[in-house]
């Protein structure tokens, strides 16, 4: 079971203690059972007036044991888990950080962030219900023992009824689950409806024909939800009626049954009977945890299937086995790569390549080309975050391998054009605040922001405001080459003007390497070099001609 094996993460001996504590607990209450019981049994005998002190005394022990160790169960059990969840918690975020890009491009971020976030949640919300089952079932196995000794029968018969019961509550729990599974899909429906409204909020208060179709759409999904909550309420209610029949049947079975085919249990009755009422409630709690549980199991299941397949999407090198490169460099170099993006079949698909580019430090390199040349993709295959199906990529003479792109990569700062703007300046450490306040200024951006600790005090900007401090954090990482793509497409005339004449002056003078995608023809003689995509083809020309060198 898959909330076992979750737990089996922090090792073997905390189920071998939850076993424990839930036998203790279990033994105790029938224990409290016997004591009752017997004392009953006494007075009805000897017909005393005074409390016999011993059975007393014993029975409020086996109460103190009883709660001692259900409390310890359920805390054990709490932190067990929750130690479990943060351990695999962690292992998924360490394998997405070392994620192939490609892959997890694929991926499916949705499923990534339900698994991460959601299941998890329900996980911990729910796993105790595995205590309440492991102690549930120790326990309504102590009670048959005991009806045992007191007569096999009703011990047979009884455990006949309640594994028939059993069964039958399970499979309506299965109906049912499939009944939330189905209200799960249709609020999901309903949830996208309310997210397109909100998205598109603008255009829907413009266009009023749009609007009331958005509404009756609306209208039409909700009346399908409420349809499919009823079903799962009728379902579950009638699940809850067939639990409590069964119970009472199985105290009908002990009076009206067993003393049929065994007279010579009539004295004994009034045991039996107090052992059925005391299964009650492990019987109830058994039947509550084993719906509950398999939600618990099934977000357990998903988090472990993640699990394995991001194992799958890794790239092959560990981040212990990464080796260093020297910062120093004369060139990085691209040589025959060539990529190709999967195509739907019977379609060419899009080939980026062969490609050979060298780019040599401290040179200004701008990528130019058509919307969808290939100028993106060459940048990732550039920084080694895509892969090729032919070629290398070198450092000097040194050809990049797996264990070296740790290495190669902290050689570049990027801002993409699908950039995300960290608030916190992770990965920096003490933050260069002079040099901070430099760029903030050079990007006119001091009045608006400022960093304090290593943070932005704030992100809630316009798209080129943003692109600005992305600048500043890429900058503030001191890395010998920039990578920027399309960073000036957002930027206003001005800002634009000063970016190509004046920070990409200062910053080439400063050392750096910059390899900028752009399309800003006024600005191409800002460069040393160009080179120029048409369908994944590579041509170098001169930085303010577009003839072929
Ligand atoms: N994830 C993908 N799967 C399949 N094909 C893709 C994918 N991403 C891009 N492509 C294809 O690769 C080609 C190059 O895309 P790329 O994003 O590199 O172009 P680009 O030159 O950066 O375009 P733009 O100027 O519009 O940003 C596109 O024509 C597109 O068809």
């Amino acid at each position: 079971m898959h909330l076992l094996r979750l737990l089996h993460l922090i090792g073997g001996k905390p189920l071998r203690k939850l076993i424990l504590f839930a036998s203790a607990s279990a033994l105790s209450t029938t224990l409290v059972l016997s004591v009752v019981t017997f004392a009953a049994q006494q007075i009805d005998k000897t017909r005393e007036e005074f409390v016999n002190l011993p059975l007393a005394v014993l029975f409020l022990l086996s109460l103190i044991v009883y709660v001692v160790f259900e409390t310890r169960l359920v805390e054990r059990f709490a932190s067990d888990i929750e130690e479990a969840i943060d351990l695999l918690r962690m292992k998924l975020i360490r394998r997405l950080r070392h994620a192939d890009l490609w892959k997890i491009e694929h991926f499916g971020q949705s499923r990534l962030f339900t698994n991460i976030t959601q299941s998890c949640k329900v996980v911990s919300s729910n796993s105790q219900y595995l205590a309440l089952t492991m102690r549930s079932v120790i326990q309504i196995g102590m009670i048959l023992i005991y009806i045992a000794t007191v007569s096999l029968l009703s011990c047979i018969l009884l455990t006949a009824l309640l594994a028939v019961a059993t069964t039958v509550y399970y499979r309506l729990g299965l109906t049912l689950e499939k009944c939330q599974e189905a209200l799960g899909r249709d609020e999901g429906k309903l949830f996208e409806c309310v997210a397109d409204l909100l998205d598109g909020f603008k255009e829907q208060r413009l266009n009023s024909r749009r609007s009331r179709a958005l509404g009756e759409e609306f209208n039409e999904l909700s009346l399908h939800t409420v349809s499919s909550r009823s079903e799962m309420h009728r379902q579950s209610w009638q699940q809850f009626v067939f639990g409590e029949t069964m119970f009472n049947l199985m105290l009908g079975l002990v009076v009206f049954v067993i003393p049929v085919y065994s007279p010579s249990v009539r004295t004994e009755l009034v045991k039996i009977s107090a052992a059925v009422l005391f299964m009650v409630p492990p019987v109830f709690g058994l039947m509550q945890s084993l719906t509950v549980l398999r939600a618990a199991k099934a977000a357990a299941g998903r988090m472990m299937e993640l699990d394995s397949e991001l194992e799958d999407i890794v790239e092959p090198c560990s981040e212990e086995a990464q080796q260093s490169l020297p910062l120093e460099f004369s060139e990085i170099r691209m040589e025959n790569m060539v990529f190709a993006y999967p195509a739907p079949e019977g379609e060419k698909p899009f080939t980026l390549g062969p490609l050979n580019l060298s780019v040599k430090r401290g040179e200004v390199l701008f990528i130019t080309g058509g919307n969808g040349s290939g100028k993106s993709s060459l940048i990732k295959l550039l920084t080694s975050l895509y892969h090729p199906e032919q070629g290398m990529l070198y450092q000097d003479k040194k050809a990049i391998t797996h264990s070296e792109f740790a290495g190669y990569r902290a050689l570049m700062a990027p801002v993409f054009s699908d950039f995300h703007l960290f608030e916190h300046l992770y990965g920096l450490g003490e933050v260069d605040t002079p040099a901070a306040r430099e760029l903030l200024g050079w990007m006119e951006m001091e009045r608006v922001v400022g960093i304090t600790g290593n943070q932005f005090t704030r992100t809630e900007l316009s798209t080129g405001q943003r692109k600005r401090l992305a600048l500043v954090a890429a900058l503030l990482e001191k890395k010998p080459i920039l990578i920027l793509d399309e960073w000036a497409a957002d930027q206003d005339a001005y800002f634009r003007k000063k970016f190509y004449r004046e920070i990409l002056p200062e910053l080439k003078r400063r050392g750096l390497t910059i390899i900028a995608v752009t399309h800003d023809d006024r600005y191409f003689d800002a460069a040393d070099r160009r080179i120029h995509l048409e369908y994944g083809r590579l041509r170098e020309l001169h930085a303010n001609r577009e003839d072929q060198v």
